[in-house]
């Protein structure tokens, strides 16, 4: 049976997701939670788009993967989400943009089509990785409508870092990158669930002088969920907000599923909680980055990313005047 949807929803209701009481959550086509494709509606609040990449990474391969794993396990998400007391799918229309064609064989062709295709969604983006080189081309759109950003980068590492082989495009540096070309406020730039082994000290005194401040995996142990949350709001404020997560950030118990695995992590739940958090704050983009199924034991990690996207698309969904 074909699915069945609105012809169109200029001035109506927004196009929901299939009604998975109606059509089994596991038939048709995967788009992020069911959603309708972009073309299937007349106008769109919040995307979500996928970035099959990976030629920028270190270690191990397989994130260009990503966005089909995250919308497969996105087929189970719900329109209700309780934490957040929202239903986001209802308040604004939410779809499926689809993935941006980068090309595999060069990074700096890709990096431009990547920032020229984002830019062209008229719509505000939760992009799913691909591995983190991705974030650079996602900030420069970001920034071109908004102005320079407020930064929330959870992941293990800094990529902060100045180069690798040689190469300045990788995913161990787009935030250096971001800092250099003046796409983020750095008065409000942060690092969150930063733990493992550096190359050495200087890292850090770099990373603090591109005017990161960190709040370390252990941090969110000691210091506890609410005053990391009411520190990371302080620093944030009323700017405009991109939020970059690498799946990475959680704990390898977590997120098997991943590149480049650090133990000692977050819990899932312990990132969750920390983005539900920032409800209110003025969030303009996001993305969830590094998932490589390959790695994975029982979707465990495109699950968790499928979730923080949901998370991150109710936070659009909050702000957006309806
Ligand atoms: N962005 C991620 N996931 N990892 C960066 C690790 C860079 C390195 O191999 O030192
Ligand atoms: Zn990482
Ligand atoms: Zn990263």
């Amino acid at each position: 049976m074909p699915q069945v949807r609105g012809v169109t929803n200029t001035d109506a209701m927004p196009i929901g997701p299939v009604d998975s009481s109606k059509v089994p959550r596991f038939a048709g086509p995967a788009t992020f939670a069911r959603l309708p494709r972009i073309d299937q509606v007349e106008r769109c609040d919040v995307a979500v788009v996928g970035v099959p990449f990976d030629a920028g990474v270190s270690y191990r391969p397989g994130a260009r993967f990503g966005p089909a794993a995250v919308r497969e396990a996105s087929r189970l998400l719900r329109p209700y989400h309780p934490g957040l007391d929202v239903s986001p799918f209802e308040r604004v229309q939410v779809a499926d943009a689809g993935d941006i064609v980068a090309n595999p064989f060069d990074i700096g062709a890709a990096i431009e089509s990547i920032e020229e295709a984002a830019g062209a969604i008229d719509a505000r983006l939760v992009t799913i990785g691909g591995d983190h080189t991705i974030a650079l081309p996602l900030l420069r759109a970001a920034a071109r409508r908004h102005g320079p950003l407020a930064l929330l980068h959870f992941d293990a590492h800094l990529d902060t870092w100045d180069t690798y082989f040689g190469a300045e495009y990788t995913h161990g540096t787009p935030f250096r990158r971001a800092v250099e070309e003046g796409l983020l406020d750095t008065e409000a730039v942060g690092h969150v669930g930063t733990r493992g082994p550096l190359y050495g000290r200087k890292d850090l005194d770099d990373d603090r002088r591109l005017g990161f401040g960190i709040v370390t995996a252990a941090d969110v142990l000691r210091r506890g969920l609410d005053e990391v949350i009411d520190a990371l709001r302080q620093r944030v404020g009323d700017r405009p907000l991109y939020v970059s997560v690498d799946i990475d950030v959680l704990d390898p118990a977590h997120a098997p599923g991943t590149g480049t695995p650090e133990a000692g992590g977050l819990t899932s739940r312990e990132l969750l909680e920390i983005l539900r958090g920032l409800a209110g704050c003025d969030l303009v983009g996001a993305d969830v980055v590094e998932v490589s199924p390959a790695y994975d034991h029982a979707d465990i990690t495109s699950i968790a990313a499928s979730h923080v996207a949901y998370d991150l698309v109710s936070l659009l969904a909050m702000q957006e005047k309806t």
